[in-house]
């Protein structure tokens, strides 16, 4: 289907406020564009008759009518704008709406190669672009095109000479809006790819604003950044300037010769004795010719933003049509939480396998831990645990049943995680902990906590757990962080539990705390730890030793330090550097 129409539809979603609309704009242009007529009856009426000795109060019975007929033309105007605009609106919050929800329904794979500024102008910039440039334009090139052929009926019927000189007019007006269009076709690409490039460089700089000052890559950043700012003044400043030669010099030049031409040959008729045409005539067409310009000057603008708001357009429904994550309904039961990775296969790219036949069986309560060298596959294979990807080959059973055959959601509500740096989201540390911002059990929230030992934390804190949490905790260290996470994880009590690394980021004596915390915390749970500091794992019930995707070791620390291979050499490594 094409854009234009699907985009159009979208207008069907409100037929009662942009019936409405439509209605009180038609009105208003029927009102504003037949005052003129009232104008003529008094030119030629009271005011003609004035000049002659007529009476001053013949005028204030049409000056009263052509008052109420402006007055309501604009009110119904107003109320016509209103509605438009405000239906406008709601289309626009809707395909915002809708690509969010689209966006949190996307694979984890597609933002593997997406930068997020990107994704974010479209969500925020590209369907504003459609609010202005194509709803709003829609509107008014609706309106300006009604009054456009009004008008010209109207000359047509009182002037039918003026009216066919006037379609003259058609093909400079075509003339004038190919050369707008030419004039700004690529200063406009390039307003709106700098535009994108601007969101991506600053979602950049957001996220990597320390590494940027602690390598001391201020100044490249900011030579970028001018570089894009001036693509996009240089690309401005060409679209005003085409907006001000074609759209409004240029026909305001040809207005002024239209009009002295009228102008010029009723003179000369006057002089010649056969002018037949009465001084209001003279004004109405003056009027219409006025007016018909000027609709032009906006048309010429309109026609354009239409046309390539359709770009705009179909880069949003583009991304509207993105294939969401497919996935079952049927909810997840998990009691004893036995976990099995039976002859897994995975590749993030085809043909390119990061994890070849992983086999994995995870007793319920047990602790498993995942070790091996820097991209040998550890959080890969959590990436398919909790079904951020789906394996090629093989199969994952939670108490015998096919993961896959679940929804993520339900999946994910039985896992707790605790990732290397634990995200946290706006709010107070309560609602935090409790994943919640309106249904807290403070109690349980102050257990958890105290539970994994960051009680003293919070009481230093003048709020308590009521103490606000802004920018991902960025006001927290990265051990405090990790503290609130593994309070969350306990709140939640999840049969599994998955530590991403979670005692690195700790001093010592937090460690001490967070090493007793996550004994309570494993009690009773199937635990899978990804940790390089093999102190922590050597009471894992099976350690995997994963090299190149494939596990290569497995069994008790013991028995692998016996064994001699990978792990008693990271083990002696370790041992040596600390
Ligand atoms: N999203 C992705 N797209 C493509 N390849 C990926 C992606 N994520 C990871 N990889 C690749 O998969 C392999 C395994 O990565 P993974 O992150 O699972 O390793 P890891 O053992 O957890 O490493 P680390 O200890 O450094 O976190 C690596 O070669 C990595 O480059």
């Amino acid at each position: 289907m094409g854009i234009l129409k699907r985009l159009l539809q979208k207008l069907s979603l409100f037929p009662g406020i942009f019936g409405l609309g439509f209605i009180c704009l038609l009105l208003a242009t029927i009102l504003s564009d037949l005052s003129p007529f009232i104008l003529q009856k008094m030119i030629d009426g009271p005011l003609t008759a004035l000049s002659q000795g007529g009476e001053l109060g013949a005028l204030y019975p049409m000056g009263v009518l052509y008052l109420i007929v402006l007055a309501v033309g604009q009110i119904v105007s107003y109320i016509g704008n209103r509605v438009l605009i405000h239906g406008g609106n709601k289309v626009t919050a809707q395909l915002r709406d809708q690509a969010f929800l689209v966006m949190q329904q996307l694979p984890i794979s597609y933002f593997d190669d997406k930068p997020a500024g990107k994704i974010a102008t479209r969500i925020v910039n590209d369907t504003e672009t459609l609010r202005t440039q194509f709803y709003n334009s829609c509107m008014y090139l609706v309106i300006h095109l009604m009054r456009f052929f009004f008008i010209m009926g109207v000359l047509f019927t009182i002037n039918p000479m003026m009216g066919l000189l006037l379609c003259l007019i058609f093909p400079i007006f075509y003339g004038i809006q190919s050369l707008y269009k030419r004039m700004t076709d690529k200063p406009m690409k390039d307003f709106f790819d700098s535009r994108s490039e601007i969101n991506t460089q600053v979602n950049e700089l957001l996220h990597g604003a320390s590494m940027i000052q602690l390598y001391g890559q201020e100044e490249r950043v900011i030579e970028e950044f001018d570089q894009t700012t001036e693509k996009m003044t240089v690309a401005y400043d060409r679209l005003v300037l085409a907006d001000s030669i074609a759209s409004w010099s240029l026909t305001e030049f040809l207005k002024y010769i239209v009009i002295a031409g009228i102008l010029t040959i009723a003179g000369l008729s006057y002089l010649g004795g056969d002018l037949e045409m009465t001084a209001g005539f003279l004004f109405i067409n003056l009027n219409y010719v006025i007016q018909l310009f000027d609709l032009m000057a906006n048309l010429i603008r309109r026609l354009p933003d239409i046309r390539r708001s359709l770009e705009t357009g179909e880069r949003v429904l583009t991304f509207l049509d993105e294939k969401v994550e497919a996935d079952a309904t049927k909810e997840i039961q998990i009691d004893r939480a036995a976990v099995e990775f039976d002859h897994v296969t995975f590749a993030y790219e085809e043909g390119k396998p990061v994890l070849k036949d992983i086999s994995i069986q995870a007793c319920p309560g047990q602790t498993l831990a995942l070790v091996g060298h820097t991209g040998s596959g550890k959080s890969s294979i959590m990436n398919l645990l909790y079904r951020f990807y789906d394996p090629q080959e093989g199969e994952i059973r939670i108490d015998g049943q096919n993961i896959r055959h679940f929804s993520r959601e339900s999946l994910r509500s039985h896992m707790g995680i605790v990732l290397q740096d634990p995200y946290l989201f706006s709010g107070t540390i309560a609602s935090n902990v409790a994943m919640s911002q309106t249904d807290i059990d403070r109690d349980r929230v102050l257990d958890a906590l105290k539970q994994v030992g960051a009680l003293p934390m919070i009481q230093r804190l003048e709020k308590g757990i009521d103490h606000p949490v802004v920018e991902k905790g960025s006001a927290f260290s990265s051990g405090e962080r990790q503290l609130i996470s593994f309070a969350r994880t306990l709140y939640m009590n999840p049969k599994i539990l998955i530590l991403d690394e979670a005692t690195s980021h700790i001093d010592t004596e937090t460690e001490e705390i967070i090493q007793k915390a996550m004994a309570v915390l494993q009690k009773g749970r199937t635990t899978f730890i990804i940790a390089h500091r093999l102190s922590t794992i050597q009471d894992a019930d099976q350690i995997l030793v994963l090299s190149e995707g494939r596990i290569v070791e497995r069994g008790q620390h013991a028995d692998l330090i016996a064994h001699g291979g990978i792990y008693a050499q990271m083990q002696a490594i370790q041992q040596t550097v600390e």
